[in-house]
């Protein structure tokens, strides 16, 4: 038995209609990254179990601090799924301070972030690259989650204009190790508008999304291409959503800062109705 179904989380007020098939759901997750204290996550799980319904075309889901997931779990409404922000490469074991997908599937995590930017990045330490992140994302499949796999160009390749070049390397190391009925989720994060309150405009984003669904169509399937999720984020918030979730290849989002406070309804909100 998994950590959350010995648990009774409150129900939120959904409409419970479930979205038709073979069409792509939108995808709204949150990334609350390392935010938070027991206080500050008690008011923010209290605001979301308030806030309004989820559309049925929408699936939300938010990024919490692997300590907070075992709160969120039990606390917040269950048609918000829970997802860890990194997993292992390991499965259970002599590995300190790691954590295996396989752990996070036992407690009752269905989802993971990964390749985020920040991880890449590696904050000071030896960041993640593209093979570290398609071998985690392999590995959490296997294990039974369900991955928001982030990538995206630097400030200077989108001046450079390679930024679909870089984009095309991240998926294809993701590719070589994955087969075709694994792909579901993209999230195309441009790391220049994570965290600045530089969003790209609804034409930027609907541009490189249509090119990272004509790169799926090449390298993967057309079929795969068409189903697949691509989900925008950087500086995502109430105020800009509508323009960037009416783009024809973006079906979602990943949201930090804003989703750290009600705001994030908006965005959900803002889904296209069906
Ligand atoms: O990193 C992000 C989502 O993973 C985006 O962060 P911001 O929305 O704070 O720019």
């Amino acid at each position: 038995m998994s950590f959350v179904s010995a648990c009774s989380r409150p129900s939120g007020s959904s409409t419970g209609t479930p979205a038709p098939e073979n069409t792509r759901t939108y995808l709204i997750g949150g990334n609350w990254k390392s935010n938070g204290t027991i206080a500050s996550l008690e008011k923010l799980i209290g605001e979301f179990n308030g806030a309004g319904p989820i559309p049925a075309n929408a699936e939300v889901v938010v990024g919490v601090p692997a300590i907070h997931i075992p709160i969120c779990l039990m606390q917040l409404r269950d048609d918000i799924e829970i997802a860890a922000q990194d997993c292992s490469l390991t499965g259970c074991g002599a590995y300190t301070g790691e954590i295996a997908a396989s752990q996070l599937k036992d407690m009752g995590v269905t989802w993971v972030i990964l390749g985020h930017s920040e991880r890449r990045e590696g904050f000071g330490m030896a960041g993640e690259d593209n093979e570290l992140v398609a071998k985690k994302t392999k590995k959490a499949l296997e294990e039974g989650l369900k991955v928001m796999l982030c990538i995206g160009e630097k400030k200077e390749e989108r001046e450079a204009g390679t930024t679909m070049d870089i984009c095309a390397a991240q998926l294809k190391a993701v590719a070589d190790v994955l087969s075709a009925e694994d792909w579901a989720n993209v999230s195309n994060e441009p790391v220049w508008a994570i965290g600045t309150g530089l969003t790209a405009t609804p034409e930027m984003a609907q541009e490189t999304h249509s090119q990272i669904r004509q790169w799926m169509s090449d390298n993967v399937s057309a079929d795969v291409a068409s189903a697949v999720r691509i989900q925008y984020g950087g500086s995502m918030k109430g105020a800009n959503a509508e323009g960037l979730l009416s783009q024809a290849d973006i079906d979602g989002g990943l949201i930090g800062g804003a989703s750290l406070t009600l705001d994030f309804f908006k965005c959900i909100e803002s889904v296209p109705a069906p």
